[in-house]
């Protein structure tokens, strides 16, 4: 069989379920073998889709089953979910198409489930959206656990912090496509003339509001096709995580440590901060992944950074108080970014946030003792669980009168107009949230160690 987009997304979303790998490498390294970009961008919303709303998805199918869906054969389960998917989510596809396209799919590889598919997937498509849902007001958790396809413990977690309304707005920003930002290297660069020559290569960019250097893009398409990447003009990251290096601000000339530095988008911020003179100390635990810092320093036109394979509860060779500005940017459960990760709500348990605080104190702690007296030491996560924010740097504090916070409002580059967020950078911490500023969910914390 010919492979088509919904062919790869069955094969990648049975793989996934079996635990063999995750959906964005999977697709990374098999998008490929469809020609072409329209394929390769269904198959992506297949993918992506299938899995963000799968608990949805499931309600729905499960109407029409006798038998639970955990009972049938995994690839059948992945034919019934990318059926529905189309047929409750994708306008653009015919109801039919959706049908018979799936009942292909099962042909050539569970032909015994032809006929159940196409009497589910038929009663999918009359149902639609008429869902027999749980009662908002009497089983809050349960109807926006189902409704926004979100695991049960995770929705009551925030239900119980935001209430209803908010934790609604964030389960629904989840599940939308994230914004794609990039990063004008101003080494090479400066936004205006990286937006005007990305439009020479086709593409349109919109100038961010918070971050001096940040463009919004409407889509990429393969990257290392386009001239300007392969220049090192700019790298991909998100708006929020380009706050960072201007929290830290580096000077030109510094020694600044980067405690967990893979794959390298803030440890090269900061490099094109400091006009790349001085240092930077990268470390990771993950020595595979610092090659990929080392590609992206390659490809930015970045000489300062030096990588070093060691775990940041150590740090051995860094001599103590001896860096002007430390990143920790700290390994974290990601519930701040489900929408750039569709699978990754799934593979969260509630126990995972137990065990990180202890983590990121300790790499805290000791990133902090290399701080000179009168630096700068950075903490940030992609998380909006206090445990691994507020209450890491609260721990840390008290253990630490040696560093004081300093408003951070005096160094984002732009201006926090919400009261809440002008108190928490009083005390030198951020909480974003996308369904309160329309970013990721970042968290940023900035200390400065007095002076002796
Ligand atoms: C949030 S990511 C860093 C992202 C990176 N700063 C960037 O902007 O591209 C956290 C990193 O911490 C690393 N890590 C996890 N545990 C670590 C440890 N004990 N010591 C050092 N690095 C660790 C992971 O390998 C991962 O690359």
């Amino acid at each position: 069989m010919r492979r088509s987009p919904r062919f790869l997304a069955a094969e990648i979303l049975s793989r996934v379920e079996s635990g063999a790998s995750y959906a964005n490498i999977l697709l990374q390294h098999n998008l490929g073998a469809l020609s072409e970009p329209r394929e390769r961008s269904l198959a992506t919303v297949l993918v992506n889709g299938c899995l963000k709303h799968r608990l949805t998805l499931d309600y729905a199918l499960r109407l029409h089953l006798r038998k639970p869906m955990s009972s049938l054969p995994v690839r059948v389960r992945q034919i019934l979910r990318l059926g529905a998917f189309q047929l409750l989510y994708l306008d653009k596809i015919p109801g039919a198409v959706a049908v018979n396209e799936s009942v292909e799919l099962a042909k050539t590889s569970e032909p015994k489930f032809t006929a159940l598919l196409n009497g589910v997937l038929r009663r999918v498509m009359e149902t639609g959206w008429d869902l027999p849902w749980p009662e908002a007001a009497r089983e809050p958790v349960r109807y926006l656990s189902v409704r926004h396809s979100h695991p049960d413990w995770l929705v009551r977690r925030w239900w119980k912090r935001w209430g209803f309304t908010e934790t609604e707005e964030l389960l629904r920003l989840d599940n939308e496509p994230a914004p794609l930002w990039i990063r004008a290297n101003v080494l090479r660069t400066d936004r205006e003339g990286l937006r005007e020559r990305l439009l020479l290569e086709g593409v349109a960019a919109e100038p961010g509001e918070r971050v001096p250097e940040s463009l919004r893009v409407s889509g990429l398409g393969a990257l290392a096709e386009l001239a300007a990447f392969r220049e090192g003009l700019f790298t991909v990251q998100d708006e929020s995580s380009q706050m960072v290096a201007h929290v830290l601000r580096p000077q030109s000339g510094d020694a600044v440590l980067d405690a967990c530095s893979a794959p390298g988008g803030k440890t090269t911020h900061l490099a094109e901060f400091m006009h790349n003179t001085g240092s930077i100390s990268a470390f990771d635990r993950h020595e595979g992944k610092l090659r990929l810092v080392e590609e992206l320093a390659g490809r930015l036109g970045i000489s300062i950074i030096h990588t070093y394979p060691g775990d940041a509860r150590e740090l051995s060779g860094v001599e103590d108080e001896s860096q002007d500005g430390v990143l920790v940017d700290a390994p974290c459960s990601g519930l701040g970014i489900l929408r750039r990760k569709a699978d990754l709500r799934w593979r969260k348990e509630e126990k995972d946030i137990e065990a990180l605080p202890q983590l990121q104190l300790a790499i805290l702690e000791r990133a902090a003792a290399k701080v000179r007296p009168g630096g700068t030491l950075v903490y940030s996560t992609c998380t909006v669980e206090p445990e691994e924010n507020f209450e890491v740097v609260k721990a840390f504090r008290s253990a630490h009168a040696e560093f004081v916070p300093a408003d951070l409002a005096e160094r984002l580059p732009f201006s926090l107009s919400d009261p809440r967020d002008r108190r928490q950078a009083e005390k030198g911490m951020l909480q974003l949230l996308p369904q309160r500023h329309g970013t990721d969910g970042f968290f940023l914390a900035q200390f400065t160690r007095r002076e002796v």
